[in-house]
C-alpha cells in the first residue's frame, strides 16, 4: 500500500523506484528525492472517468438518472434496487476499494420505484488515505453515466441539543472544515467539461426536494423525528473533542461527520441536483463529563443505522417515486 500522495493511498504500491497504483499505472517516481505532486484534479482525468462510466453503462445496459451514496450502516438503501446489476469496486477499472466496516464496496445499478438508479454501497473517506478528489470521483462517474440527482446519506453525530438518536436531519447547508484548511476535491487545474473553475455553492441542497421530503415524513408519521440543518465534515478518523464540538455548535453546525461535503461539492460543480440527509446515530457531548457512554463509537453508529434503516429506505424510495412520477 502506498501512503504517499504519488499513487493516492490504499491500493497503490511501490515497486522498486516506481510508484504504481493498483491497476499498474505509473503515477510518480521515487528516484532520488524528487517527487512531483499530482494535483488532485489530475488524478482522474475526464477520459478515465468516461472509461469507468462506459464500463458501468455497458455492463448494466442502463443509464441511471438518480445516484445514491449509502452512509455507514445504510447499505440497505441499495438492497431496495430491483433487477440489480452489481459491480464489486475491485472489479471496476481504476476504482478505489472500500476499507471501512459498514461500507460493502459495490456499485448497484437497477430500478427503484420505476426510476433508473445507481447506488454506492460503500463510500470513500478522506481518513482512509484517499485524496478528496478520489473520494468524490464516483460522483463524476455518476454524472457521465447520466445521473441528474444525487442522494447522499450519512451517519452523523447530533450537536444540536434538540436532536435525538435515530432522528433524520435533512441537510440544507454545510460547513466545510476540510475546505477551511485548504483542501478541496476541485483542487488543481479545472476541466470545464465537468464544470466552472469557481462554482457557487449557495443553494446547493435542492429546496424542492427538502420540502417534498418533509411532506413525505409527515405522511409517514415521523415528522417529529425530522429536522432541517447544517452538517459539517471533519477529516476523522478520530471523533471530535468537546472543544471542537462546542466550536462547531457556535458556528451553527447541527450534525457532524466525516463525509458527504466533498461529494456535494463535486456534484454541484457538475450541476447535479442534490438531496442529502444525516441519520443521527449518536448525541455529541458538548460538556465535559467522565461518562464513557457519551463517547461516540462506530459500533453504536452501525447499530443505530441498522435500527433506522427502514425509515431511511422508505423516505428515499418515496422521494425517488415523486421525482420519477413528476417526469413520467
Ligand atoms: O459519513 P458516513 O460514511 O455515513 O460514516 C460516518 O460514520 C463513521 C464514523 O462512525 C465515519 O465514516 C462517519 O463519516
Ligand atoms: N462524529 C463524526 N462522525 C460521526 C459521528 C460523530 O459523532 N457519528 C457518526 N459519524
Amino acid at each position: 500500500m502506498c501512503s504517499r500522495d504519488c499513487c493516492s493511498g490504499p491500493g497503490g504500491s511501490h515497486r522498486g523506484n516506481t510508484c504504481t497504483d493498483k491497476k499498474g499505472a505509473k503515477s510518480g517516481s521515487l528516484a532520488g528525492e524528487k517527487i512531483i505532486p499530482t494535483p488532485q484534479s489530475l488524478l482522474y482525468p475526464y477520459e478515465v472517468i468516461e472509461e469507468i462510466a462506459d464500463f458501468i453503462t455497458k455492463g448494466s445496459g442502463m443509464r441511471p438518472r438518480i445516484g445514491i451514496i449509502c452512509g455507514s450502516g445504510l447499505g440497505s438503501l441499495a438492497d431496495m434496487i430491483q433487477d440489480p446489476k452489481i459491480f464489486e469496486y475491485e472489479k471496476i477499472p481504476n476504482f478505489p476499494v472500500s476499507t471501512v466496516e459498514g461500507h460493502a464496496g459495490r456499485l448497484v445499478v437497477g430500478t427503484l420505484e420505476g426510476a433508473t438508479v445507481m447506488a454506492m454501497q460503500g463510500r470513500f473517506h478522506f481518513y482512509e488515505g484517499y485524496p478528496l478528489a478520489k473520494c468524490s470521483m464516483p460522483v463524476r462517474v455518476m454524472k457521465l453515466c447520466g445521473v441528474e440527482y444525487l442522494f447522499a446519506t450519512n451517519a452523523a453525530g447530533g450537536i444540536n441539543p434538540r436532536f435525538q438518536v435515530g432522528d433524520i436531519m435533512l441537510m440544507h447547508d454545510h460547513v466545510n472544515m476540510l475546505g477551511f484548511a485548504g483542501n478541496s476535491p476541485l483542487q488543481g487545474p479545472n476541466d470545464p467539461r465537468f464544470g466552472p473553475r469557481f462554482p457557487a455553492l449557495v443553494n446547493s441542497y435542492n429546496k424542492d426536494l427538502i420540502n417534498k421530503a418533509i411532506e413525505i415524513a409527515k405522511a409517514m408519521g415521523i415528522e417529529s423525528n425530522i429536522h432541517v440543518g447544517v452538517y459539517s465534515c471533519l477529516g476523522g478518523p478520530n471523533y471530535e473533542t468537546i472543544a471542537e464540538l462546542k466550536a462547531l455548535r457556535m458556528m451553527g453546525v447541527d450534525a457532524v461527520g466525516m463525509s458527504t461535503v466533498h461529494e456535494v461539492i463535486t456534484a454541484r460543480h457538475c450541476d447535479m441536483k442534490v438531496f442529502a440527509f444525516s441519520l443521527i446515530t449518536n448525541k455529541c457531548a458538548t460538556e465535559y463529563s467522565d461518562k464513557k457512554d457519551e463517547e461516540a463509537n462506530h459500533d453504536e453508529v452501525m447499530a443505530v443505522a441498522k435500527n433506522r434503516q427502514k425509515a431511511c429506505c422508505e423516505l428515499v424510495s418515496r422521494l425517488i417515486r415523486e421525482i420519477h412520477m413528476a417526469s413520467a
